[in-house]
């Protein structure tokens, strides 16, 4: 009898709980979640294991049959055990910023974060597929990629399908038409120098170009630039239920092999790199997933003005790299 693909959630927080539930409800996968324990006053409690409870009693009541399991672990690294047999393992772990904070900011502890986690993945799960979550993300995607010394295939971070949908939300309301009928990619660094494609974006085929002012292009790429600190200032932390949502999309696309052309941070050298202007970096480029991960890197078409943006996301991204390679060297992993 064919098993059910089993998909880990390292994280169960804001976004790892509402990646285990919407993947439970879509009945397609085994799920398996892992965070640390909490302390409530005096007590110790274990959230993970209630809402792995909690998510299978809600499965219960809408007849969706699928396994939901939570495991709880410690900072250093105990309880792992379960991620053996996992097929995709997302990375949720880590501290989200507050408002005033850059994403950068929470470089240093995110990376000690996960690195533990990669010496338990490498433990438990060398064949499985890794979506990382955690931020600064093209940075912390680079720093697994070198941890685990996976193929390349198999390591890609989300962030380019999050801001491709916060800028087909934008143009939606710009336009008064249904997000379903737009295409937008947004490529680059997860950042404020991220790259909307206007080139390539339409409405319903039409060009995007053709059907709005400049002024206005503009703004939509400033507003698709700043998405998540918008939300971040609002909510006092960051966004979950669309990063959640399209961390499911990659999963689904993984799991179904359905062959999905989006944007993810993945290590870019050789051919890709070349064309990228990016050797030896994470960051977010359209790539075909399929059951193996990434199956091809896509070479996308950009106007000059668009390839400048580019470049200068490239930049952003680097300009941390320095930090990680330093903080892997100090760990002899580089
Ligand atoms: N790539 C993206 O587009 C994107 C989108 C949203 C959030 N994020 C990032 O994802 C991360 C999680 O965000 P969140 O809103 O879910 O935060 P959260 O604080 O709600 O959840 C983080 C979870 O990680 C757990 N955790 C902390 N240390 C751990 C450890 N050593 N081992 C296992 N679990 C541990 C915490 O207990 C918590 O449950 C943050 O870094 C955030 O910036 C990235
Ligand atoms: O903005 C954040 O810190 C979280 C995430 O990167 C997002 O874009 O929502």
């Amino acid at each position: 009898m064919k098993m059910r693909k089993v998909v880990s959630v390292i994280g169960a927080g804001n976004v790892g709980e509402h990646v285990a539930s919407l993947l439970a409800l879509r009945g397609l996968v085994d799920v398996r979640m892992f965070d640390i324990p909490r302390k409530d006053g005096e007590k110790v409690i274990e959230p993970v294991k209630g809402k792995a409870l909690d998510i299978r009693q809600m499965l219960a009541a809408i007849d969706i049959d699928a396994k939901v399991e939570g495991y709880t672990v410690s900072p250093e690294g105990n309880g792992y055990e379960a991620l053996e047999g996992s097929d995709i393992i997302v990375i949720t772990a880590g501290f989200p910023r507050r408002p005033g904070m850059s994403r950068e900011d929470l470089l240093e502890k995110n990376l000690s974060i996960l690195s533990v986690i990669c010496e338990k993945i490498k433990q438990y799960a060398k064949e499985a597929i890794i979506i990382v979550v955690t931020n600064p993300v093209d940075l912390m995607t680079y720093a697994v990629y070198k941890m685990l010394g996976f193929s390349k295939r198999k390591v890609m971070g989300m962030a380019g399908v999050l801001d491709s949908a916060r800028f087909k939300t934008f143009i939606s309301q710009e336009v008064k038409v249904s997000p379903k009928d737009i295409h937008a990619y947004v490529i680059g660094g997860h950042g404020d120098e991220m790259v909307p494609l206007i080139s390539i974006s339409n409405v319903g085929g039409i060009p995007l170009k053709d059907m709005l002012p400049k002024e206005k292009l503009s703004e939509l790429i400033k507003r698709t630039q700043f998405g998540g600190g918008e939300i971040v200032d609002l909510m006092g932390t960051s966004a979950y239920y669309a990063p959640a949502a399209s961390i499911v999309e990659m999963v689904e696309a993984i799991v179904t092999d359905n062959k999905r052309i989006l944007p993810c941070s993945v290590y870019l050298e050789g051919e890709e790199g070349k064309y990228y202007e990016a050797e030896d970096v994470c960051v977010g480029v359209p790539v075909k997933l399929g059951n193996c991960g990434v199956e091809e890197i896509i070479n996308i078409p950009m106007l000059p003005e668009e390839r400048e943006m580019w470049r200068r996301s490239v930049s952003s991204v680097r300009k941390n790299l320095k930090v990680v390679e330093e903080m892997l060297h100090a760990r002899s992993v580089l």
